[in-house]
């Protein structure tokens, strides 16, 4: 997160530990170690994770399966207890929350999605979406225009009439993105949202993904266990092992710089060149002819056919349009065919 971003939803030290006494456990030992929790028929599903999520920010949550992913998602929203720690909601404490202003945060400032949830199949398209709204007590007209509205920002326009079981599945999972924005949350949680999709379905929604958060600068945290989806939506990644945040960065902190050998792991596969940015890699600041110009947050991948055409180091801007470096043709070749450019 940069330094001037506004922190939205911040924990500090949040545990979740599973087995009966666990709050006993933990109030005489606050820092078990996974064998002491075991032999007291325990087990930590969120070991001490503290985190702090921008405002606007997609935030992923990435690691294999049985890492705690969804469990920290589910602490953060507290839709489940954490056995310790905190959670900032705007800097105030979510866990101190009474059961009635938390239906009220939850409501009005939270939006879920699920790999499974369900549409309710006895009602059409538009009273699926205008549901939460109905909740709220929102009188019809006005629940049913904020309805047609993000319907038609999910590209379903013309289906409000429609019943679940005639929509195919990544239909049904834009009509629950559309549910879950009806509410204009501030919030968006999504645990696994297109993990039941076929692949190309799946790339579909991820762009569809992209282009809401292009308008609606919402704060996402967004579960997944598929590096390729963390790296294609994510400002930042966070990866769990064994319920611990065991690396947090950018995509391509990730990719140059893995922690160890688990989230080199992940990593290994991934197209370098769609990750690093010309920042990364670029050289000192040159004398150059060359007309071309590139950005240091250009990704490699995209600015290569331009800088290899330009035949020599092409000077490299930042965001104030001021020359901080150069990229030369052989460092973007290395850096496409997965050589290690700054070595
Ligand atoms: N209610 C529960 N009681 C006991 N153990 C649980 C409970 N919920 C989760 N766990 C355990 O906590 C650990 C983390 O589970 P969690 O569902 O958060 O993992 P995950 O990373 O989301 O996995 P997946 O990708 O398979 O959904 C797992 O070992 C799981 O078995």
């Amino acid at each position: 997160m940069a330094n001037d971003d506004r922190v939205k939803l911040a924990c500090r030290g949040v545990w979740k530990v599973f087995g009966r006494g666990a709050e006993e456990y933990m109030a005489n030992d606050p820092t078990p170690t996974p064998d002491g929790l075991r032999a007291a028929g325990l087990m930590a599903g969120v070991r001490d994770v503290s985190l702090d999520i921008g405002e606007g920010e997609i935030f992923i949550v990435m690691g294999l399966s049985g890492s705690g992913k969804s469990t920290l998602l589910r602490c953060l929203s507290r839709l489940i207890e954490p056995t310790a720690g905190q959670v900032f909601l705007d800097g105030i404490d979510l866990l101190r929350a009474g059961e009635a202003d938390l239906i009220e945060i939850r409501r009005h400032k939270m939006g879920m999605v699920f790999q499974h949830f369900a549409l309710l199949p006895h009602l059409s398209v538009l009273d699926n979406v205008a549901f939460p709204l109905t909740i709220q007590g929102v009188p019809r007209p006005e629940r049913e225009a904020r309805a047609r509205e993000v319907i038609e920002l999910v590209g379903l326009g013309g289906r409000e009439t429609a019943f679940p079981n005639q929509l195919s599945g990544g239909q049904q999972q834009r009509v629950g993105i559309a549910r879950s924005l009806a509410v204009k949350p501030e919030l968006w949680f999504l645990d696994e949202p297109f993990s039941a999709l076929d692949p190309l379905i799946r790339g579909e929604m991820q762009a569809e993904l992209l282009r809401l958060q292009s308008v609606l600068k919402k704060t996402m945290i967004f579960v997944t266990h598929d590096f390729d989806e963390a790296i294609r939506l994510a400002d930042r990644i966070a990866i769990m092992k064994d319920g611990e945040v065991i690396q947090l960065g950018t995509p391509e902190q990730l990719v140059l710089e893995p922690a160890d050998d688990y989230v080199a792991a992940f990593t290994r596969n991934v197209q370098r060149a769609k990750v690093v940015t010309a920042r990364s890699v670029m050289g000192p600041i040159r004398n150059t002819s060359v007309h071309q110009i590139v950005r240091a947050s250009d990704k490699i991948a995209d600015i290569a056919p331009a800088v290899i055409e330009a035949g020599s180091p092409v000077p490299v801007i930042d965001e104030h349009e001021m020359v901080i470096g150069s990229l030369a043709p052989q460092v973007v070749i290395d850096t496409l065919i997965g050589k290690d450019a700054r070595a």
